[in-house]
């Protein structure tokens, strides 16, 4: 079984490696939406896999290196697609998060991104 934990942070970014007249190679803003996916057993006791509270606890450092920056000014993150960006969740968050199963990342309502680690 699996479950989420979603978040929201405002960030500005710009892809540098898009052609010049394309609209994303400019600096603009999304809303992004992060869904931190956790696997394992459900504790008999409890009858919870993990407390949700402790997903945002293990979360909020990272989330903290996101919120309100341009993503481009992160190291790691100079091309901040959606796919790099979910990558890069990843391993900042796997060490913390050692459930993690999946990372899922919404640039818009419209688009996104699953990273389910290396091979995915
Ligand atoms: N595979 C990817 N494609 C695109 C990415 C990306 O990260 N990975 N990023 C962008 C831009 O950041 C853009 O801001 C979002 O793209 P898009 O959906 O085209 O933007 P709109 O909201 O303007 O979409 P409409 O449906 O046309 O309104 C682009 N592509
Ligand atoms: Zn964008």
């Amino acid at each position: 079984m699996e479950i989420y934990k979603e978040f929201q942070f405002e960030a500005a970014h710009y892809l540098p490696n898009l052609p010049e007249d394309h609209k994303c190679r400019r600096m603009h803003g999304h809303s992004y939406r992060i869904k931190l996916y956790i696997g394992g057993p459900i504790d008999p006791a409890i009858g919870w896999i993990k407390d949700f509270a402790d997903i945002k606890k293990s979360f909020t450092p990272v989330y903290k290196q996101l919120d309100h920056y341009v993503l481009n000014d992160i190291e790691g993150l100079e091309n901040p697609t959606s796919e790099n960006l979910a990558r890069w969740i990843w391993n900042k968050t796997k060490p913390l998060l050692p459930e993690l199963t999946r990372v899922e990342v919404m640039e818009t309502c419209t688009t996104g991104c699953i990273y389910e680690g290396d091979d995915s």
